[in-house]
C-alpha cells in the first residue's frame, strides 16, 4: 500500500477546476521556478523520465521559490471501484499513465527540454500530479422543481386505543419506548388485526416493522389453547438480508417477552446448518429468515412443516422479488401452499411498485393497499392485479432529509471522499456516517487506505480520529454480526459498505448517507438514503456522480425526488484545513481565502 501512494501538490492553486468557461485544468502543468541548480538536476530527472518514476511512485513538488515539499499522502492511484465503475468511460490522463506504467514497452518517454525552451523566464518546467489536471468538463446540475411526496410521521393516536393485550401495550411503552402511533402503523394495524391481506407502502424508518409485528403478537397470543412450541412456524417472515433478519428478531424477542410460549427464531446464510436443524425441531413459533437458508431447510430439513402458518410477511417485498430471490420464493410459496391452511400475507417496502402484481397475484387474496402520503391517505379495497397500479412511481423520502449531490470525475473520487470524511469527522462533533460503495474490494481497499492514511495518530492528534467500520457480503458472519451491532451502538464512525446495509436497517443516530458509488437504481437509491433521517430525526446525504452520470438527477426527479448540488472544490477544500496534507506553500492563505467556510452544505 505504501508504494501506491501519490504526494500530491493540493494546495497550490486549487480554483482552476475546467468548467464550461474555463478549460485551464486544475493543479495542471504549474510552472514552478527553482533556486538551486543542484536541486534542479535531481528534480528534472525525476518528472522527465516517467519510467523510473512511474505513477505508482511517490512523487515530490517544489514551489517557486520555497524550496520545500509538499508530501500529501491522499490518493492511491486506482481504487478498485474506479476500476470497476464502467459507466465512467472517459480515459483520464491519469488512466493513460496508468496504463503507462503497466506496460513499460508502451511507456512514453518525454524528450528533456531545455530550461530557456519554456516562457516561465527560463524557470524549468515541473510536472505536478496527473490527479488534478486534463479533467473533463464538470457540467452544472440542476434538479428540477418536483413536487414532494410528503408523509406525516406521526399520529396523535396511542396503541392504548387499538384494543390490544395490556401486557403488549406495556412492552410498547416500556421496553422500546414507543406510546404513540406512526400514520403507517394507525392505517395498517386495525387493517391486518381484522384479517385482511395487504400491501404496505410507506416511506424508510416510519416504522413498518412495528405495523405487522403488533397484528402478529397480538393474534397469536390469543389463540387457545395456548401455542406449543411444537406446533412449529404460525408465523412466517421472509427478509432479503441476514442483518435485517437478525433485527426483525430481536424485534420479536422484545415484544415476545410478556408472551414466553411463544418462540421466534431466527435462520439465514452464513450460520451454521446443524444448530439451526436442532432450533428447527425443538420448535420456532415466529420464524424470521432469509429466502434461500430457508429453501435450503424446505428441501433438507424434515422437520420444518408449514401445517400451522397463519401469516406469510414479506419485508421489503420488492427486493425479495429481485432476481435471485424470485426462484427461492416460488419453492417457499409452494411449501406454505401445499397445507392448504387458510392464511394472511402481507407485503412491505418503501418502493413497492408495479413488480408486485406478480407476486400480489400469486400470494394473496384481496389486499387492501396501505399507501402512506399526502393525496391516498386511508386504505383502499383492491383486486391483486390492481394492487401494484395504485402505487404511483413517486417515492416519499423523510422529510428531515437533506438530499444532495456532487459531481467529481472518477479519478477525485477518492480524494473527494477522504476530503468530505475529514470534514465530517476531524472538524466537526458527532456526525455517524455510512458509505455505500459498489463492490465488497472497493469496501477493503479503502479500509487500508483510510485506516492507514485518515485515521492514523499523529502528532496533533494522538488518539484516532474516528473510527472506520466495514459490511459487505464476503465477510464472515460473525465478523458482519459484531459489525452491525457496535455500528449500530456507537455515536460516531464511518460505515463502508455495500448495499447488504441499504435495505432495513435501523442503525442509529446516522447523520450522513454518502454513495461513493451510485445504486442502481431509484428504488436503492431511497433506501440507501433512508438509513438517515428515520422516525422523524434529522439527516444528509450525498450523492457522487461522475460528468457522465448526471442524467441520473433527472431520473430521480421522474421519481418525484430533488436534490441540491454541492460543489466538489468546497469538499476538497477540507485537506487545507489538516495539517497533514495541507501545503506549505503561499497558496494556503489564498485557499483559506476563497474558502472561509468550512462546511460545504453552506
Ligand atoms: N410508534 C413509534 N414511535 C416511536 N418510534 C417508533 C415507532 N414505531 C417504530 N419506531 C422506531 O422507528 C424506527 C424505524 O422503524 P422501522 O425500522 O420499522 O422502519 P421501516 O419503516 O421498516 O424502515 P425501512 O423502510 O427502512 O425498513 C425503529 O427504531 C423503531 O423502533
Amino acid at each position: 500500500m505504501a508504494d501506491d501512494v501519490l504526494m500530491l501538490n493540493i494546495s497550490s492553486d486549487p480554483f482552476k477546476f475546467p468548467t464550461k468557461n474555463n478549460q485551464r485544468s486544475f493543479l495542471s502543468a504549474e510552472k514552478y521556478s527553482w533556486k538551486g541548480k543542484k536541486k534542479e538536476s535531481v528534480k528534472r530527472k525525476a518528472v522527465f523520465e516517467p519510467q523510473e518514476n512511474s505513477a505508482f511512485k511517490q512523487r515530490k513538488i517544489n514551489q517557486t521559490g520555497q524550496q520545500h515539499t509538499h508530501k500529501q499522502k491522499l490518493q492511491s492511484p486506482r481504487s478498485p471501484s474506479q476500476r470497476n465503475n464502467s459507466r465512467d468511460t472517459e480515459e483520464t490522463g491519469y488512466q493513460r499513465e496508468n496504463k503507462a506504467a503497466q506496460s513499460p514497452s508502451k511507456v512514453k518517454t518525454f524528450p528533456k527540454k531545455a530550461p530557456e525552451e519554456h516562457k516561465d523566464h527560463g524557470r524549468p518546467f515541473i510536472k505536478t500530479s496527473s490527479l488534478f489536471k486534463n479533467n473533463p468538463e464538470i457540467p452544472d446540475v440542476h434538479s428540477r422543481a418536483v413536487t414532494r411526496v410528503n408523509e406525516n410521521v406521526f399520529t396523535n393516536y396511542t396503541f392504548e386505543e387499538l384494543n390490544l393485550h395490556p401486557h403488549l401495550v406495556a412492552t410498547l411503552e416500556k421496553v422500546l419506548k414507543v406510546t404513540s402511533m406512526t400514520s403507517v402503523q394507525k392505517q395498517s394495524i386495525p387493517v391486518l388485526m381484522f384479517g385482511k391481506d395487504a400491501v404496505i407502502r410507506s416511506q424508510t424508518g416510519s416504522g413498518k416493522t412495528l405495523a405487522y409485528a403488533i397484528p402478529v403478537v397480538q393474534s397469536l397470543q390469543a389463540i387457545q389453547p395456548k401455542v406449543k412450541r411444537s406446533d412449529g412456524p404460525l408465523a412466517v417472515i421472509i427478509v432479503p438480508t441476514r442483518e435485517l433478519a437478525l433485527q426483525t428478531f430481536q424485534m420479536f424477542q422484545n415484544l415476545l417477552k410478556p408472551f414466553i410460549w411463544i418462540v421466534p427464531g431466527v435462520l439465514m446464510g452464513g450460520e451454521k446448518k446443524k444448530s439451526e436443524k436442532s432450533r428447527l425441531r425443538k420448535g420456532i413459533n415466529v420464524l424470521i429468515s432469509t429466502p434461500g437458508r430457508l429453501v435450503d431447510h424446505i428441501k433438507n430439513t424434515l422437520s420444518i412443516v408449514f401445517s400451522a402458518v397463519r401469516w406469510l410477511i414479506l419485508d421489503e417485498a420488492d427486493r425479495t422479488l429481485d432476481l435471485g430471490f424470485e426462484k427461492d420464493l416460488t419453492v417457499i410459496l409452494n411449501a406454505l401452499n401445499s397445507t392448504g391452511i387458510a392464511r394472511q400475507n402481507v407485503l412491505l417496502s418503501a418502493t413497492l411498485n408495479e413488480g408486485l402484481s406478480r407476486l400480489a397475484s400469486i400470494s394473496m387474496k384481496d389486499p387492501a393497499t396501505i399507501h402512506v402520503s399526502e393525496g391516498s391517505k386511508g386504505t383502499t379495497q383492491t383486486r391483486p392485479q390492481a394492487a401494484a397500479q395504485a402505487l404511483s412511481d413517486s417515492y416519499s423520502v423523510p422529510e428531515r432529509l437533506k438530499q444532495h449531490v456532487v459531481v467529481v470525475p472518477s479519478k477525485l473520487h477518492l480524494v473527494c471522499l477522504a476530503s468530505f470524511i475529514l470534514a465530517k469527522c476531524k472538524f466537526e462533533c458527532g456526525q455517524k456516517l455510512i458509505v455505500f460503495m459498489s463492490s465488497c474490494d472497493a469496501v477493503e481497499f479503502l479500509l487500508t487506505l483510510f485506516t492507514k492514511v485518515l485515521c492514523a495518530k499523529s502528532d496533533t492528534s494522538p488518539a484516532n480520529l474516528f473510527n472506520l467500520y466495514r459490511l459487505h457480503g464476503n465477510m464472515k458472519q460473525e465478523a458482519r454480526t459484531e459489525v452491525f451491532q457496535e455500528f449500530s451502538q456507537c455515536q460516531t464512525g464511518i460505515l463502508l459498505c455495500t448495499d447488504v446495509a441499504a435495505r432495513g436497517l435501523d442503525l442509529a443516530q446516522v447523520t450522513w448517507i454518502v454513495q461513493y458509488n451510485p445504486p442502481i437504481s431509484v428504488e436503492e437509491y431511497v433506501h440507501r438514503v433512508g438509513r438517515t433521517a428515520r422516525i422523524g430525526a434529522q439527516g444528509s446525504s450525498l450523492l457522487f456522480l461522475t460528468p457522465s452520470e448526471t442524467a441520473f438527477v433527472d431520473v430521480l426527479a421522474n421519481h418525484n425526488i430533488s436534490l441540491s448540488e454541492m460543489k466538489m472544490i468546497a469538499i476538497l477544500s477540507t485537506l487545507m484545513r489538516d495539517s497533514r496534507f495541507k501545503g506549505r506553500g503561499k497558496w494556503d492563505s489564498k485557499v483559506m481565502l476563497l474558502t472561509p467556510c468550512s462546511n460545504p452544505e453552506k
